[in-house]
């Protein structure tokens, strides 16, 4: 039977990744502080002593802001996803790789969809660290299928989403601005992890776009959240530079699925129907969180 080693196990896309790979194999989970993967040798005897086959790598540095002052997003985007790849050379082993749609400047014009062929060329240190980590896997491995994916959220661990919804149960009634004139394509972790059991199952390699079809702004997302969760709420649309944040954000980072596609291997819906199923399934439970907090 195929080992199969999840990284970033107890995050928000190693969690649904745990899930949809369970039936795949045998199926390993490391995280922090169990292990710290950007350490070379503990990463080397990890693997030494896990063996897997496949290696899904959903572990990374993901506080946008705090990338751009905290070198340790560093190891986590560029070294940790270059020791795995190092690994998985050497040993023959699979390598799925999750990257961003930050990679991208975010200028290309409204609202043409970014392909896997565009030239890179990131704004933010996440950005530079996750581009990194995308060079440092394609120069070690043959192997590997790297998906760019966007604007995650899911049930578990921390996102936007769960953000809007503390703000507005934990005052009622106040106006919260959001921003209006950035452009992406939200995605369901779950989806994005059955997206990857599909790369991963064909084989298929190279630079995957993978995120939900179509695409929003923050503030689109926000009150399409909030009124299917039937909440009341207050945003006010405004502009990225009515709402200042250390990390300087793309402007269109609408990504298209066209490798998946081309392979008949893409599965996301709309973003739009992706949410209502994501509510529908997880609304109560994600209320019932933050309503504890
Ligand atoms: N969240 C988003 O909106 C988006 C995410 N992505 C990418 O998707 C992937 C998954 O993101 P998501 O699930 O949201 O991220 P999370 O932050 O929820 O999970 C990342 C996990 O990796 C772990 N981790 C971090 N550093 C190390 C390390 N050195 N060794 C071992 N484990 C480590 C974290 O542990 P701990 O919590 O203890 O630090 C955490 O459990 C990442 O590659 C991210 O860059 C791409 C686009 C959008
Ligand atoms: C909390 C808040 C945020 N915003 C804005 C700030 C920013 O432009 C946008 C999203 O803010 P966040 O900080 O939640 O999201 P951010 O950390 O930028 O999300 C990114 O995470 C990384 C990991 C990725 O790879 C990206 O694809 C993307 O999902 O919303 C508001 O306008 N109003 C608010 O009240």
């Amino acid at each position: 039977m195929q080992k199969i080693l999840i990284t970033g196990a107890g995050g928000q896309l190693g969690s649904d990744c745990l899930r949809t790979f369970s039936n795949a194999g045998e199926v390993v989970g490391l995280d922090l502080p169990e292990v710290d993967l950007s350490d070379r040798d503990a990463c080397r005897a990890a693997l030494d002593r896990i063996k897997p086959g496949i290696v899904v790598n959903c572990a990374a540095f993901t506080a946008v802001d705090v990338c751009e002052t905290d070198p340790s997003c560093w190891k986590g985007n560029r070294d940790l996803p270059k020791n795995l790849a190092e690994w998985c050379g050497a040993n023959g082993a699979f390598l799925a790789h999750v990257s961003t749609d930050y990679v991208f400047p975010g200028d290309k014009p409204l609202f043409q969809a970014l392909e896997e062929s565009e030239r890179p060329n990131p704004i933010s240190e996440y950005g530079r660290s996750k581009l990194a980590g995308e060079q440092a896997v394609t120069e070690a491995t043959d192997r590997f299928a790297i998906l760019r994916t966007a604007w995650l959220y899911g049930a578990n661990g921390n996102n936007f989403l769960k953000t809007m919804l503390r703000l507005t149960l934990q005052h009622p009634g106040k106006t919260f601005k959001v921003v209006n004139d950035q452009y992406g394509s939200p995605t369901w972790s779950m989806t994005l992890a059955k997206q990857i059991r599909a790369v991963v199952d064909a084989e298929a390699t190279g630079i995957f776009h993978a995120s939900s079809e179509g695409y929003c702004t923050w503030y689109d997302l926000a009150s399409s959240f909030l009124d299917q969760l039937n909440i009341e709420h207050h945003f006010v649309p405004c502009t990225s530079d009515e709402f200042p944040t250390p990390t300087k954000r793309p402007q269109n980072s609408i990504l298209e699925n066209g490798h998946a596609k081309a392979l008949g291997l893409n599965i996301f819906k709309d973003w739009k129907t992706e949410l209502d199923e994501f509510v529908r399934m997880h609304g109560e439970t994600v209320i019932e969180e933050i309503r504890a907090l």
